[in-house]
Order: structure tokens, then C-alpha cells, then sequence
């Protein structure tokens, strides 16, 4: 039987813009009210998507989200004709309205949690979709997300998808960002690690002091649970509360795995010894291959800053890894000087590969926030609705579709415009029969 890491990319909404609504992600802040470009940020998107297609990796896309949510609009009391929900919300409380616009759907790490077939009780392939309590506009996303889930792997002989946990701070979950498996091969059972930011029942435990720890331990538990996962096949470690305190608000942005590689920064984990000792344990007697980065070679801050560990580390055909990175990584010195010697020193990364994803990174969204990943065996892939994979004629569909629809440039005051409103329902509407998702938007359902 084959086995694949499928690299399922979020497309950017036809809303895609900065309005700093992530306290504790910098890169948000920093560019708050900026102009953004939902057209370039989706096709810097779909062009890392099919680059990685033509490595001659399987890839896959998953749908956006509905933006301005109406619905939500609504539930907070806002009432009329949409046109009306729109221009009363931006007058009244222009904050709700900026997070009831955000395309942040498009950082499809944050979608789910995802177990291969390999570690379930079942043999299936487990889906919880990320409740992202933290954030208000993150919240409002959990429910379409199981729609386009479903939409996407919509066979239940493979693939069970639950709910997504409690809407509570005691249960906040980030999805695949703080989640990485170790394994052999993918269709092998590997190992979940889990990384959380703080215990959500036990406030003696350490946490971070200026930025939310966003991740519980008991919602990582929560998920290991759903999924059916061995005990024996599973790790929780927590982050470092110094780092989170330092803009590292998803354990992605201080730390990455594949097959038998983590990579990560010397300050990523609290207590890492005892943790990757039960990694290893638990892994087995083959050596994983524990690349540790030091602070004297690369500070925290510019990990932050260039996202060197937000990168894709993918295993080519050819059995090789290579690094996917953001251009930033390139265009600072200490990092470059990194990667550089990073592959010349017998790990089984071999090359880098960078790539333009500015408009993303702007919000705090490198590669990786950028994919969902899901391993699968060939028998899987078959029953993964094909509509939603890249090759040259989706690409290029895509493409168009965007060209179509997609606005150059957008800023605030463009976000309150029901034509807006109007185009991105068209847009998605479109989407839905592109990838033959079905109905997944509440403006569909109406
Ligand atoms: N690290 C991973 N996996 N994902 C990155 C998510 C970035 C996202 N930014 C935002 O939601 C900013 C939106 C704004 O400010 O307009 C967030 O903070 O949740």
C-alpha cells in the first residue's frame, strides 16, 4: 500500500485584510490597517500550492469561509437587510465588525487536528475541527470548517470528523499548530505530539505572563481522546511560557516535524529533555534526529520575525527533505547563514526552498499556518473528493476564478461595502461547485 502526506492549503478569501485582531501575534499587530491584496495573497497561496504539486507531492486546497459573516452579525443583534447588518455594525462597534470580516480561515493549520488511520482505534482518519476559543473572529470559524471537512473527505469508511470541542477557554484548541507526528512512515503508526501553552484547571502550573497561552493541556487530551489514540503513541509537552510571551502564540512558529526530524528552537519546549526522552521512548529504538537550534545562531525574536520554523518540512518522491520557507528566511542574515549550514550537516533535509507568501506573513501566516496536513495510504486518497486536489487543470481553474473574482486591493472602509459582500458570495458560490464541496455556507442554506 502507498503512502502520502497530502498538504491541504487554505485559499485566501476574496476578504483577505489586516485589522490586528491577534493580541500575542505580532506580525497582526504590527500591521494593523494596513492596505492587503486578496488577490495577490491568493495566488502567492495557490502558486506554493501547485509548486509543491509539481515536486510531485499530492496536494490538495480546502475551501475559505464565508466573510463578512453575516450570521454572526446577526446573533449579536445587528438586524435589516445585510446591507443594513453591515453599515450598523461598522458604525456601532467597528471592532466586532473588523473580526466578523477576517479571512483568517486561510491558515488551514488552525482548521483541525488530524490522526492517520495508522494511530486510531477505528482505522479511520480522525478530523476535530479547532474551536479557536482564544480569538473572537477565530471562533467563528469552527463550524463552516466541519462543513468543508465533510465536503472534502465525505467517506465514512475512512474519515470520521467530530465536533469541535467546547466553546471555552478551558478547552481552547489551535488545531494541527501545535500538533506534530513523528513516524517512520506515514502509514505507520506514529507518534502525536501535543504542545500546549497552558492547564486549564490547574493555575499553579506555569504559564505565560503578557500573551495568551491560546492551547490547553486538556484539550489536547480532549482530542487524543476522540481519536482513539494509544496512550503508547502519544506525547504532550508544553511550550515554553517565555517564548509565547515573546510572540511565539503557536508552537508552529517555534517548531516543526516530519517522519523522524523535529526541528525547533533551543527555547521552544519547557522541560524538553524529559519530553523528547518519552518521544524517543515511544518512537522506538531508531535514533530520531532532534535538530535543536541554538539562541547564539538565531534569536527568538528572529525566528518570530522570519518564521524559520513555520516552514513545510516535506519528504520529496525521491526520499530526501526539503525545507519549504518563507522568502524573510532568505532576506535575514543570521537565518540564511542557518539554512544554509543546515544542509550540509547529514540530516536528512537536503535543500531549502523559499517562497513569496508576504501578503500571509503580514497577519502572522507562514507556509505552514498555510497547511493542513493529512497522511493517508492510496486507498484513502481514492476516497478524498478529487474535485479538491491541484493538478494543472484545477490550478489553473483556480487561478482564473480568483482573477475573476478577487479584489487588487482592499482596505477598511472597503470591508462595510455590500457590494463586497455581494462579490464574495458569487466567489464562493462559484468555489462550492468548482471543488463540488456542496452547500457549506450559511448563505447557501438560507
Ligand atoms: N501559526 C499558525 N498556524 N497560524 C497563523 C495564524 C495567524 C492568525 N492571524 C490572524 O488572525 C490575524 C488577523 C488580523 O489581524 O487581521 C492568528 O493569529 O490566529
Amino acid at each position: 500500500m502507498k503512502q502520502f502526506e497530502v498538504n491541504f492549503d487554505g485559499l485566501v478569501g476574496p476578504t483577505h485584510n489586516y485589522a490586528g485582531l491577534s493580541f500575542g501575534n505580532v506580525a497582526s499587530l504590527n500591521n494593523a490597517n494596513a492596505k492587503s491584496s486578496p488577490k495577490q495573497a491568493a495566488k502567492q497561496g495557490l502558486a506554493k500550492a501547485k509548486a509543491l504539486a509539481d515536486m510531485g507531492m499530492v496536494q490538495g486546497v480546502l475551501a475559505p469561509q464565508e466573510r463578512p459573516d453575516i450570521a454572526a452579525l446577526r446573533r449579536l443583534g445587528f438586524t435589516g437587510s445585510d446591507a443594513r447588518v453591515l453599515e450598523s455594525a461598522a458604525k456601532q462597534s467597528r471592532e466586532i465588525f473588523l473580526a466578523c470580516c477576517s479571512a483568517s480561515s486561510m491558515w488551514t493549520a488552525n482548521a483541525a487536528t488530524v490522526s492517520p488511520s495508522a494511530d486510531t482505534a477505528d482505522g479511520r482518519v480522525h478530523f476535530t475541527p479547532a474551536n479557536l476559543t482564544n480569538k473572537f473572529h477565530r471562533s467563528l470559524e469552527p463550524q463552516v470548517t466541519g462543513n468543508i471537512l465533510r465536503g472534502t473527505f465525505a467517506n465514512e469508511k475512512h474519515f470520521a470528523h467530530h465536533q469541535h470541542l467546547p466553546d471555552n477557554e478551558h478547552f481552547g484548541d489551535e488545531g494541527a499548530a501545535n500538533h506534530t507526528r513523528i513516524c517512520s512512515n506515514y502509514g505507520q503508526a506514529g507518534v502525536e505530539l501535543f504542545v500546549y501553552g497552558r492547564h486549564a484547571f490547574d493555575t499553579s502550573k506555569p504559564a505565560p505572563k503578557k500573551y495568551p497561552a491560546r492551547q490547553t493541556l486538556e484539550a489536547c487530551q480532549a482530542v487524543a481522546r476522540l481519536h482513539g489514540l494509544d496512550d503508547d503513541g502519544v506525547v504532550y509537552m508544553q511550550q515554553n511560557p517565555d517564548v509565547i510571551d515573546q510572540g511565539v502564540f503557536h508552537n508552529d512558529v517555534i517548531a516543526v516535524g516530519n517522519q523522524n526530524v523535529l526541528f525547533f528552537h533551543e527555547q521552544a519546549f519547557y522541560q524538553k529533555d524529559a519530553g523528547f526522552k518519552e518521544l524517543q521512548a515511544k518512537f522506538g529504538s531508531e535514533p530520531l534526529h532532534f535538530i535543536e537550534v541554538p539562541t547564539a545562531e538565531v534569536s527568538v525574536q528572529d525566528a518570530v520575525k522570519t518564521y524559520l520554523f513555520n516552514t513545510q518540512i516535506i519528504t520529496l518522491p525521491g526520499g530526501d527533505m526539503t525545507i519549504i520557507a518563507p522568502t524573510e528566511c532568505e532576506e535575514n542574515e543570521a537565518v540564511k547563514r542557518y539554512l544554509d549550514k543546515l544542509v550540509t550537516l547529514g540530516t536528512p533535509i537536503k535543500s531549502v526552498n523559499y517562497f513569496d507568501v508576504k501578503q500571509s506573513m503580514r497577519n502572522g501566516g507562514g507556509p505552514a499556518c498555510l497547511r493542513l496536513r493529512v497522511a493517508m495510504n492510496d486507498q484513502e486518497l481514492a476516497a478524498v473528493n478529487q474535485n479538491t486536489l491541484i493538478n494543472d487543470s484545477q490550478f489553473a481553474r483556480l487561478n482564473a476564478w480568483v482573477d475573476k473574482h478577487y479584489r487588487d486591493e482592499l482596505s477598511e472602509d472597503d470591508l462595510r461595502d455590500p457590494q463586497l459582500l455581494i462579490e464574495s458570495r458569487t466567489a464562493l458560490d462559484e468555489l462550492t461547485q468548482i471543488l463540488k464541496i456542496g452547500s457549506v455556507y450559511p448563505f447557501q442554506q438560507a
